[in-house]
């Protein structure tokens, strides 16, 4: 698949801080792109960089194989803050204004809002928005120019849970439409939800880089609660699992290789005992995110 951007080698200093350490990181065609770090890993400050608001210490990045210049820019849709709109203006005039700095023709803007589920609103002046609405007219002024790809800087902060969900639906249907998107964010829900791909900052330095459809991969366990007296035994001896533990009145069993609970019930089942209770459990995202992050505790780059 197409590089759309090919990050190397990038470090930021801002006097002591080291934002951003040798950065290395590639963003395909089509992928949803989540950056995933806590307060201050260096999210802002990378997308800052590559969208040339902020000057890089060193390293390089290029956008589609070259140089960022004014026709890469172009095909770049941002929203880094919340842009300025004019409050007595409607959400039609705001995005007129937009069309007339960014040579866009007005045609675009009905598309636009139609794409983003505000045209019901368009004639409504932007103050009698509501917060979720506000961002879909800003993601609506960042498809004015249909760009190829989309930068979202914490697309959802700050919205209650109905707005959350109708962003990250506008995501997951931007996605849908073929562009490329690269996501900011220290949601780790919100990555594990909306992108294909993530990557993990800590104090600037890169410490994961893979698929979210690998997050939990190998790491499945089943919770086992049945009526026999050394239930650790016979599962240690099953040979579907690496390790079990007891948690109170159940026990946990990581599983080997791609065996499944229908495994272990039938097993069970063979040795006369009838399991009360199994229920099969992922890692989350959540979990590897804090497991990646305290394995990580020193600062080292993987
Ligand atoms: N203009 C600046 N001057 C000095 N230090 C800065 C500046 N901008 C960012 N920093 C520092 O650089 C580091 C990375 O900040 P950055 O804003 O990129 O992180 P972030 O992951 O986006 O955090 P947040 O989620 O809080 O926005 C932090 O230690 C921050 O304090």
């Amino acid at each position: 698949m197409e590089t759309v951007l090919s990050i190397k080698g990038l470090s930021k200093q801002y006097g002591k801080v080291r934002a951003l350490d040798n950065l290395n990181l590639e963003v395909k065609k089509g992928d949803v792109f989540g950056i995933l770090g806590p307060n201050g890993s260096g999210k802002t400050t990378t997308l800052g960089i590559i969208l040339s608001v902020i000057n890089q210490t060193s390293g390089q990045f290029e956008w589609f194989g070259e140089k960022a210049n004014k026709d890469t820019r172009k095909r770049i849709g941002a929203i880094l803050e919340h842009p300025i709109f004019y409050p007595y203006l409607t959400a039609v005039q705001n995005l007129k204004i937009v069309c007339d700095i960014k040579e866009v023709p007005y045609d675009r803007v009905d598309q636009v809002l139609t794409q983003v589920g505000l045209d019901e609103r368009k004639d409504t002046k932007f103050k009698t928005f509501s917060l979720g609405m506000k961002q879909r007219l800003s993601i609506a002024s960042a498809l004015l120019c249909n760009p190829t790809v989309m930068i979202l800087d914490e697309p959802t902060n700050g919205l209650d849970p109905q707005g959350i969900a109708e962003i990250r639906e506008l995501i997951i249907e931007i996605a849908n439409s073929g562009k490329t998107i690269i996501i900011a964010s220290h949601l780790l829900d919100e990555v594990q939800k909306v992108c294909s791909h993530f990557c993990v900052l800590q104090r600037g330095k890169l410490i994961y880089n893979g698929l979210v459809e690998d997050v939990g991969k190998g790491s499945v366990s089943v919770e086992v609660k049945a009526d026999h007296d050394d239930l650790q035994t016979v599962l240690e001896e099953s040979g579907l699992g690496t390790k079990v533990k007891r948690e109170l009145d159940k026990y946990i069993m990581t599983m080997e290789g791609d065996h499944s609970a229908a495994e272990v019930n039938a097993y069970l089942f063979k040795k006369g005992i009838v399991a009360k209770h199994l229920l099969v459990q992922s890692k989350s995202l959540e979990k590897q995110f804090l497991e990646i992050l305290a394995g990580n505790k020193e600062g080292g780059a993987q």
